[in-house]
């Protein structure tokens, strides 16, 4: 199933000309500077912008020269920056809102364990005026998922909270982005959220969308607009098991096996580890009697000047999965490594996202 979607929004100053098509799941996130039009796509999909242009959810048709189907018969669920909540109305009334208004057949026989699970249930009663931004989001995000939507648009909705609200907030997105059935846009603008969270990326630049990627390929550009401001880093995605009593985390994907560090709160399960370039050393060969312990093999696919004399080297492991590596153009030439190059990556740090 796909998603199809193509839309030209015209204002005074701004135009948004899109045209796309990427699978109907998971998680996409939107990204690009301020102003290019993250938003106003999201409104285009959820029909808030009247607009020429055309939007295919599956077999469902929302929009196209002659149809075109009203917000509130849209079946999705829209979650802002700051959760809009109805201030007088207690947060379970908050909660059912649109949930009474569904069918029977459409209502989540659930509701309950998702109430709890976004550890609402002491709250049920209290009104929504007196809700910490996080609790908020909480409640909105709740709200959306009730109403059994069949494509979620999220709009930054962790850039209004504070640290420790966000860090509470995080885990329900990477559970969501795990386990939602229905496809998920994402608008953000921190790098670490596209990827904790999201299994594709729209790169977006003044009303158009330049890429549209998986996000490991997001992630591979060396120009990628996600590293702009920060540095460079790749993600693996594999299965982490239960800490060893020598406090070791075993990390496996198909690139091979990873040790971390650390302890792993969360338990064994699917998880994404970030790499920094800078932590990624290479060696011609496995090398021995050295405090790097992970060494996995890889295969240099592009070597693009970064600074003066740094070199960035994008890397392919075993199985496919990609990440970069920082070196000086100096050692590149020592090692004499090109395209092509079979190499081992040496890998001082990877941190787990979840
Ligand atoms: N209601 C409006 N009327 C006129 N222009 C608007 C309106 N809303 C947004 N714009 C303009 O449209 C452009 C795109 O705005 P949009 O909010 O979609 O960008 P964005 O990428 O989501 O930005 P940000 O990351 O800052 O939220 C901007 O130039 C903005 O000033």
């Amino acid at each position: 199933m796909t998603i199809k979607a193509a839309f030209h929004v015209q204002r005074k100053q701004f135009q948004l000309d899109v045209d796309f098509e990427l699978p109907a799941r998971g998680v996409t996130a939107l990204f690009g500077p301020s102003g290019c039009g993250k938003t106003t796509l999201l409104r285009a999909m959820a029909g808030l912008e009247r607009c020429r242009g055309r939007f295919w959810l599956g077999q469902q048709c929302w929009q196209d020269e002659q149809i075109f189907v009203p917000t509130y018969k849209r079946r999705l669920g829209y979650v802002f920056q700051e959760a809009s909540l109805f201030p007088h109305l207690s947060v379970q009334k908050n909660l059912e809102y649109g949930w009474r208004r569904l069918p029977a057949a459409l209502q989540r026989d659930d509701k309950e364990q998702l109430i709890e699970w976004l550890g609402l249930t002491a709250l049920l009663q209290q009104g929504a005026a007196q809700l910490s931004g996080g609790q908020r989001q909480r409640v909105a995000i709740g709200r959306a998922l009730l109403t059994s939507p069949e494509l979620l648009l999220l709009d930054e909705p962790l850039s209004a909270l504070d640290n420790r609200a966000k860090q509470e907030i995080m885990p329900l997105l990477e559970h969501l982005s795990e386990h939602a059935k229905v496809p998920i846009f994402y608008v953000t603008h921190a790098p670490v959220e596209v990827e904790r969270l999201a299994n594709r990326v729209l790169l977006m630049d003044q009303g158009r969308i330049t890429h549209n990627d998986s996000l490991q390929q997001a992630l591979a550009r060396p120009d990628t607009p996600l590293y702009r401001y920060e540095e460079v880093a790749g993600i693996i995605e594999g299965r982490i098991a239960d800490s060893l009593p020598d406090g070791r985390l075993p990390f496996d994907s198909d690139a091979g096996r990873l040790w971390l560090a650390g302890n792993n709160p969360a338990g064994a399960g699917p998880a994404r580890v970030r790499i920094l370039a800078s932590d990624v050393s290479l060696a011609l060969a496995p090398v021995h009697n050295i405090s790097i312990v992970n060494q996995l093999p890889a295969t240099v696919l592009s070597i693009t000047p970064a600074a003066a004399g740094i070199v960035l080297l994008r890397l392919k492991l075993s199985g496919g999965q990609q990440i970069p590596a920082q070196l000086s153009a100096y050692s590149v030439t020592q090692l004499n490594l090109a395209v092509g190059s079979e190499c081992y990556a040496l890998i001082k740090a990877a941190a787990l996202l979840h």
